[in-house]
This record gives C-alpha cells, sequence and structure tokens, in this order.
C-alpha cells in the first residue's frame, strides 16, 4: 500500500506561520550526542523539514555541523526548515543568552520557534570553570529552585524578545510542559499567546482535556516522546500493534499518525538513519480507532518523563 507522508504536512500556527507536522526529536543519549549529525542528515534527506532542540540536550553543535554541510551542498536551504529550540530553567531570567548559545552552536541566525522548556527557575550555579550548571543540586541530589522567581518572567522575556522588531533571532514563542492552569495565565498576563504547548502526548497520556483547550485557544499541541521515549515501549501496545497491521505501517507509525490526525505536531526522535527514514508514513486511523487509542490511555495512563514534576508544578500530572 503506498501511503501519504506527515513530512507533507503542515499545519498553521497562531502568529501567522506554519509548522511541519512532523519533526526529528534530538534528546539524543549521553555518549552518542555526535551521532546526531547523522540522524539530522537522514531527517532531511528522508523530507522532513523540522528539527526539534534544546539547549539542554548538548546536541546543537552537532545538529549545526549537518546544517552547515547540507546547506554547503544544497541539500536544502535555510528557509524550508523549522528550528525549534528551548530554554532551560537555569536561563530562566535570561533567555537571550540562552537563544544565542543554541544560535552559535547551530551555526544560524534566526530559529522558527523558541519555547520555555520547563515553567521552572533553577538557581544560577557556575562549576569550576565558570560554566553555568542546567541541573544545579543540593547534597541530597534535590533541585535547587531560584528563591523568589516566578516562572511567567522567562516567557515575558521571550515575549520581549519577539516583540522587538529590531530583534530578528526569534519567529515564533512557544511553552513545553504546561498545564491549562499555566497556560490561562500566559494568557491573562501576556500580550502574545503560545503558538505551540510541547508535552508528554501518546496513546498512555492523551491529555485530551489539555488538547481542547489548547485547540480552543489557538495553540497546537507538539507531541513528545510520542513512542514513549528510550525503548519505545509504546511501540509494544496491542491496540498500536494491531492498527499497524490493519494500516500496513509500522507501529512508531501509527504512534505519530496518532497525533497528526488531531492537528497536533509530533517529534519521534531515532539515531539510525533507516528508522528516521521510516517514521514517516501517515496511516489514516478512523474515528473509533482514534476515540480507542483515547480510551486506552483513559484507562492506562502512563507518563515517562519528568514524574517528579508533580510537586513542582500544580496541575503537570493532570491530564488523561
Ligand atoms: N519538551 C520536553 O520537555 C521534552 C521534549 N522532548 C523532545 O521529544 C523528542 C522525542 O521524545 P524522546 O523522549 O526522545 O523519545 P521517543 O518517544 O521519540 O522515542 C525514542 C526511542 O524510540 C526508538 N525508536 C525510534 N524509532 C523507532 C522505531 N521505528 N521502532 C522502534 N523504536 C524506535 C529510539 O531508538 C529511542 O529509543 C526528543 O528527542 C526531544 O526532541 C522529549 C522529552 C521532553
Ligand atoms: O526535553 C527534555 O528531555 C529530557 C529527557 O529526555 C527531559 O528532562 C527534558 O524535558
Amino acid at each position: 500500500m503506498s501511503h501519504p507522508r506527515n513530512t507533507e504536512i503542515y499545519f498553521n500556527l497562531n502568529n501567522g506561520g506554519r509548522i511541519p507536522a512532523i519533526g526529528l526529536g534530538t534528546a539524543s543519549p549521553k555518549g552518542r550526542y555526535p551521532e546526531t549529525k547523522k540522524a539530522v542528515k537522514a531527517a532531511i534527506r528522508a523530507g522532513y523539514r523540522q528539527i526539534d532542540t534544546a539547549w539542554y540536550y548538548k546536541t546543537e553543535p552537532y545538529i549545526g555541523e549537518a546544517l552547515k554541510e547540507l546547506f554547503r551542498d544544497g541539500e536544502i536551504k535555510r528557509e524550508d526548515l523549522f528550528i525549534t529550540t528551548k530554554v532551560w530553567p537555569c536561563y530562566w531570567d535570561d533567555p537571550s543568552t540562552s537563544i544565542n548559545e543554541s544560535l552559535k552552536s547551530l551555526g544560524i541566525d534566526y530559529v522558527d520557534m523558541v519555547l520555555q522548556h520547563w515553567p521552572l527557575c533553577y538557581k544560577k550555579t557556575y562549576d569550576e570553570n565558570g560554566t553555568i550548571i542546567g541541573k544545579p543540586l543540593d547534597k541530597d541530589g534535590k533541585v535547587i529552585f531560584a528563591e523568589g522567581a516566578d516562572w511567567i518572567t522567562t516567557y515575558q522575556l521571550m515575549e520581549k524578545i519577539y516583540l522587538d522588531p529590531k530583534d530578528t533571532r526569534v519567529r515564533a514563542i512557544g511553552v513545553s510542559n504546561y498545564p491549562i492552569e499555566y497556560l490561562e495565565r500566559v494568557i491573562k498576563e501576556c500580550k502574545v499567546t503560545p503558538v505551540i504547548n510541547q508535552v508528554e502526548l501518546h496513546p498512555h497520556l492523551p491529555q485530551l482535556e489539555l488538547n481542547d483547550f489548547c485547540h480552543k485557544n489557538g495553540i497546537l499541541l507538539t507531541a513528545y516522546s510520542p513512542l514513549g521515549s528510550g525503548g519505545a515501549p509504546n511501540t509494544k501496545i496491542p491496540l498500536v500493534q494491531e492498527y499497524a497491521k490493519k494500516h500496513e505501517v509500522a507501529p512508531a507509525d501509527i504512534l505519530t499518525s496518532y497525533h497528526v490526525r488531531k492537528g497536533n505536531v509530533v517529534i519521534p526522535r531515532s539515531l539510525n538513519p533507516e528508522r528516521v527514514a521510516s517514521n514517516i508514513y501517515f496511516a489514516p486511523l478512523t474515528k473509533n480507532e482514534m476515540k480507542s487509542l483515547d480510551d486506552f490511555g483513559v484507562n492506562t495512563p502512563h507518563r515517562y518523563i519528568g514524574t517528579d514534576m508533580a510537586g513542582v508544578i500544580p496541575g503537570f500530572t493532570h491530564g488523561c
């Protein structure tokens, strides 16, 4: 059977821009960061036009190497790509520096979108070389937060950068890991509605209420960890395997098409060029199949990422 590809689908953003429905995730495992270069090249050659990265991933320099060669060899133009980066909570009061560091590593002069990675503020802490520490920990291994800091500050500073006509570094701003209550506050207190809320989403965590809220307010969701993160456990869900057989695609394609079918963006990760190239097929899941996948998650909720955030982000664990 010949299948349409998620790489051919784009969604409109609330600021007039558009975003490819599928992007390559680049939170590569520690020790394998350099392989991200090969994955990015494989992705672009397979038709991906979106790369999702973050200051925190430490893969931006390798993405930058891939882009430099792809641009040099005329394989792709900068304007045909959608590149997302994120501001980590150690830079909660200085997203400008975070963005500059990302741009430098990526070797580009603007990003298509910057996201506030988490609505959290970490205490600024530096190592013996004067390098900022991403996740400062106390002697008991607990994260050290910045006292008296307000998570909305990061978004407000990103908004200032975005709205400054002389500042061309950022084409859209959004958020990540925001529950409904946090989005409500941003919509009320800020001028710019985020274009995207990037959250964990898959058949074990459909977050139906959040999905409704976002779509009603013109915010798209990006589904992170769509395969269930390391080891892709969601590919083993029997319903996913059943639909894969029926639609003659791989289980990973059911897990990506599930989001695209809802009008949401999805960013699967792989360092294997063959897998990168095969994770793009769109399966036209029926209404009933979509409902069964949603129901599956409502009945068997499971979050793979950030399970320790429930105590610090009220509302974070709501939502199946
Ligand atoms: N905003 C945030 O806080 C977060 C954002 N992200 C973003 O989302 C991206 C995707 O999420 P991840 O957690 O990386 O995991 P994922 O859900 O994309 O799964 C990655 C795993 O699936 C495997 N895999 C890939 N294709 C496969 C296939 N066809 N068959 C079988 N296994 C396959 C990979 O080898 C890897 O072990 C990240 O790379 C990152 O860009 C991820 C986590 C949090
Ligand atoms: O984006 C992210 O990736 C890591 C783990 O994959 C997570 O802590 C962060 O939110």
